[in-house]
């Protein structure tokens, strides 16, 4: 009975393995391209990870350490990129599966790099502006030999914002004895940032929602939306949604969720939200994360974390359209029943690479030092996104699989390609 029980448990921790369920989808995905084994060999794991150990001083004088991670995927096509993530939960396996996700979108719309990812497991909600400062520039120094603007360049992800990219851009600037802009994205924009960055991830996920919708002849005025997650993703395509003449019915944050049928302030709460994208302790009448996800909607949009749609509540979503604003929101069983359902999956690795995509954009500018319009930004990036939309969901719809297995087949193949040219294999 113990034994039984011990097997299911490892069962359910490997559905929830975003590694393994990441690996599983490259392997699918290249045997479908007709690749050989040495290239799934390669690619199931980054090239390169490091992890590092950093010493802080903390504001009551003694001295912490804190663990971080940098993962480079594959570098055949050009230098890693991604992000930063400052959590409690972050692991070795998850930044694993975040910098293989990188190098998916960097393939799906055609950036010239490979995917990298970085974390550091604290929590960033409980410690001083100087304590963060100090953890920021420790991480610089300790992952420097390794990254730089044509080696691996990093950006904000969940819980790091433009101020923590400034400290990271000043601290190696330091190491490197010039000004290093090009080092990092997600900047403000004072010190080299670019229009749009901000926004971006929201951005392309609205892009998406709205070729979704077109597909599946739903009107995104009017529609309702709900939301999970309240940060740099959710709150800022609640407000595109909002503009857009959609209801938004519903959004959450860590601490729980907010729901009227009518729609919510956006507005309001857009004004009370904190730099960590907590609004729902400010209101007694909160229902739960997970019955947020079940909310009767048209376009359901999870932006937070993983594994929150999984075999145990496919069955009770009721959007016609999921669009993946989180990286690695779905599990692989949920993909499935949602797809038998008919229901729209738009996945992560598609949806959400408005991100990189300005990043790359702010990049470009740094490098050749001259910068663009608000209005140029969106007008390249609409034309990536909906370039990208287009060929996933062409392969997805005459290939007769699911839009997951479609974006793994675009997003692999240019990496496959360069290292194969390279004669890596
Ligand atoms: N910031 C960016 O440019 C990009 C972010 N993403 C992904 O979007 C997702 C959200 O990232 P950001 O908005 O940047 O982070 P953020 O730190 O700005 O906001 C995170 C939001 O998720 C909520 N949250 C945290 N734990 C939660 C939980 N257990 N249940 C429900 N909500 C929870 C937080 O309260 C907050 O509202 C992540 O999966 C991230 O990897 C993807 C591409 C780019
Ligand atoms: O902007 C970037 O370079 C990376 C964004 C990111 O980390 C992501 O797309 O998950």
């Amino acid at each position: 009975m113990v034994a039984e029980k011990a097997t299911d448990s490892a069962n359910e921790n490997n559905k929830m393995d975003v590694l393994k369920s990441t690996q599983q989808v490259i392997r699918n995905a290249l045997d479908k391209l007709g690749y050989p084994e040495e290239v799934y060999e390669l690619l199931k794991e980054p090239v390169r990870m490091m992890t590092v150990r950093i010493p802080v001083r903390m504001d009551n004088g003694s001295i912490k350490i804190f663990t971080g991670y940098r993962a480079q995927h594959n570098d055949a096509v050009g230098p890693t990129k991604g992000g930063v993530r400052f959590h409690p939960n972050v692991s070795e396996k998850e930044v694993k599966a975040l910098s293989i996700w990188m190098s998916l979108k960097a393939g799906i719309v055609d950036l010239p790099y490979g995917g990298g990812k970085g974390g550091i497991v604290c929590d960033p909600r409980e410690m001083s502006f100087r304590e963060l400062e100090g953890l920021s520039r420790g991480y610089v120094r300790a992952i420097s030999q390794i990254v730089g603007p044509t080696k691996d360049i990093p950006a904000p992800d969940v819980f790091t914002n433009s101020q923590i990219m400034a400290w990271m851009m000043d601290e190696y600037s330091r190491i490197d004895e010039f000004n290093n802009p090009g080092f990092i994205t997600g900047k403000p924009l004072v010190l080299g940032g670019s229009h749009g960055r901000e926004s971006a991830t929201a951005k392309g996920v609205t892009i998406c929602i709205e070729e979704a919708a077109k597909q599946k002849g739903i009107s995104v005025e009017g529609a309702r939306v709900v939301i999970q997650g309240f940060g740099n993703a959710g709150s800022f395509l609640a407000k595109f949604m909002h503009d857009a003449g959609a209801k938004v019915i519903g959004i959450s944050d860590a601490y729980g969720a907010l729901h009227d049928p009518e729609g919510l302030d956006i507005d309001y709460l857009l004004d009370r939200r904190d730099s960590f994208g907590t609004v729902t302790k400010l209101f007694k009448d909160t229902i739960s994360n997970p019955e947020l996800l079940e909310l009767d909607c048209d376009i359901l949009v999870p932006a937070a974390i993983e594994n929150q749609i999984t075999e145990e509540n496919a069955h009770k979503i009721k959007a016609p359209i999921v669009v993946e604003a989180a990286n690695g929101p779905t599990t692989l069983e949920a993909t499935r029943i949602l797809s038998e359902r008919g229901i729209l999956l738009v996945p992560d690795v598609l949806a959400s690479a408005g991100g990189v995509t300005v990043s790359y954009f702010e990049w470009v500018q740094n490098n050749q030092g001259y910068y663009w319009t608000e209005e140029e930004v969106e007008a390249k990036l609409r034309e990536v996104m909906v370039k990208g939309f287009n060929s996933v969901y062409h392969t997805s719809d005459t290939r007769r699989i699911d839009m997951r297995l479609a974006a793994y087949m675009v997003g692999v193949r240019k990496m496959a390609e360069a290292s194969r040219f390279r004669g890596w294999i």
